[in-house]
């Protein structure tokens, strides 16, 4: 192979230039709100020597307008999971947008289907986005010299999960999801090999330090390649130390109260025994449980001096005003596999967001158990710190409003209310396994009772085949493009 033909002055400036046109892209509107750790120098050196652009980045140049304007009118994108082409191109007429949602992907582009314990290979989902985005460029293609006038190419969205490994993964996933077209990735705060279907025992948040490293891969990784596509931070808890829970008393751990399997009833019940007897609070709630209500004052004024104070320095401030070591062991606590225990409030999911919201262009707070107070406390709280932040929220399947609260009203408006506090994409992922299952019961039922006649009857004459797109549609499926190229060929010009 020849070498690079160039002399090093000239290598020089082409670097020199690379580096400016990085931090020129960096400052313009599109890309001010990101802070990131490294230069635009370290980005030139890592990229290759041939420029490359991504239709992801027209994408997401697309959904960020979209989104944006949605904030500045206060109204908001409505849309849904898919995993199938044929699904996507009727979400084009009512859509904006088009999830591909990791959780449908692990039952329906796997070869062997699970529930969303997130274990499916890195490039599953990656690999769902490529046949979506492609066929929406079909159909985009094929209807331009037709009638039809649908946006097809609604930008994607795709489910990043925790990024499915290390940094280098982390790299090769993000690397695959800008080439196969997507407009935006979410990554969460899950530990890898811990995702429990929406919100099953051990789900467990990775520390904020890791959390941060693997946003920071993935924004690299677009640098690198120069694409801006946009990331979604999700945050699904906090590990954050005053959140940790620790025993007050004098107990044996948890871990050794639980020798038996995780999966026997008996299970929860010595788990729920223990946490009773084992007095369990947070750190300040230790402190204030023991202190009187000035000394309680102090210690919290003491506090808010730094933004964030590490355990070691709380048990020392507490130990100076209270002139007494305070019992807490947050060891007791742990899980059998490790993990710490924590406890959820609406502060946690505020400060991790906060801590990563500067590496992504959204913000998604995946809390557990919405209430509609800790949904306006979360959204201004952080709006506050970042005016004008685009928020995402998935309406996850577990979740019970009646049960949270909500009145039916509230219910009804929820999506509306909460595009007002800056929610501008919301999503349902996994409503179209219900969905399929119900035309295909339905039409299976009727087929293999009534067949021809009910055909005839309820598909060709009255029913679904009139108005509805399918391969009997000559535009839809892609007829007259084949009818195009066979003119071209020929050396005829096409009627447009
Ligand atoms: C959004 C999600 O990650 C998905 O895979 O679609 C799931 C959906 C769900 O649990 O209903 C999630 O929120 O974890």
């Amino acid at each position: 192979m020849p070498a690079i033909q160039t002399d090093l002055a000239t290598e020089q400036a082409t670097f020199n230039a690379e580096v400016e046109s990085i931090e020129a892209a960096w400052k313009c509107p599109r890309q001010a709100h990101l802070v990131r750790p490294y230069s635009a120098r370290t980005i030139a050196g890592l990229r290759n020597s041939i420029p490359q652009t991504y239709a992801s980045s027209t994408m997401a140049d697309k959904l960020w307008a979209q989104l944006n304007e949605h904030r500045k009118d206060g109204t908001c994108e409505l849309t849904y999971g898919a995993t199938d082409p044929i699904q996507v191109s009727q979400m084009a007429k009512h859509q904006q947008t088009v999830y591909v949602s990791g959780s449908l992907c692990g039952v329906s582009e796997v070869s062997t289907p699970g529930r969303d314990a997130a274990d499916y290979p890195w490039d599953t989902v990656p690999k769902a986005v490529d046949k979506i985005f492609r066929s929406q460029m079909w159909h985009d293609q094929r209807q331009r010299h037709e009638l039809e006038n649908w946006d097809y190419l609604a930008p994607i969205i795709a489910d990043a999960d925790m990024g499915f490994g290390g940094l280098t993964s982390i790299v090769k996933m993000t690397k695959a999801f800008v080439e196969a077209g997507v407009a935006m990735i979410h990554m969460d705060d899950l530990a890898i090999g811990m995702k429990r279907f929406s919100m099953g025992m051990g789900r467990t948040a990775v520390p904020t330090s890791e959390y941060v490293s693997r946003l920071t891969a993935v924004r690299m990784q677009f640098d690198i390649m120069g694409a801006t596509t946009m990331l979604m931070c999700r945050c699904d808890t906090a590990t954050y130390h005053p959140y940790i829970l620790g025993a007050t008393k004098d107990v044996p751990s948890l871990a050794s109260a639980i020798s038996i399997s995780t999966t026997t009833p008996e299970y929860q019940s010595i788990r729920k025994t223990w946490k009773e007897s084992a007095g369990l609070m947070t750190f300040d709630e230790a402190v204030k449980a023991l202190a009187a209500e000035e000394q309680y004052k102090t210690y919290s004024s003491k506090l808010s001096e730094q933004e964030v104070t590490p355990m070691t320095e709380r048990r020392k401030i507490a130990k100076q005003i209270l002139g007494q070591d305070v019992l807490w062991d947050w060891e007791l606590p742990r899980s059998t596999k490790g993990q710490y225990m924590w406890k959820p409030t609406i502060q946690t999911v505020i400060e991790r967001a906060s801590a990563v919201a500067q590496l992504g262009d959204v913000t998604w707070a995946r809390i557990d158990a919405p209430t509609w107070p800790d949904l306006v406390t979360f959204h201004e709280a952080t709006n506050a710190k970042f005016p004008n932040r685009l928020f995402g929220f998935g309406y996850v399947g577990g979740y019970d409003f009646s049960k949270a609260g909500f009145s039916e009203e509230q219910i009804k408006n929820l999506h509306k209310d909460l595009a007002k506090l800056g929610v501008v994409w919301q999503v349902q992922p996994v409503w179209v396994t219900m969905a399929l299952s119900d035309v295909t019961d339905k039409f299976g039922k009727m087929w293999q009772e009534e067949g021809m006649g009910m055909w005839v009857r309820d598909c060709q004459r009255t029913g679904w085949m009139k108005g509805v797109d399918g391969a009997h549609k000559m535009g839809w499926s892609g007829g007259y493009l084949a009818d195009g190229f066979a003119e071209a060929v020929s050396g005829r010009d096409m009627v447009l």
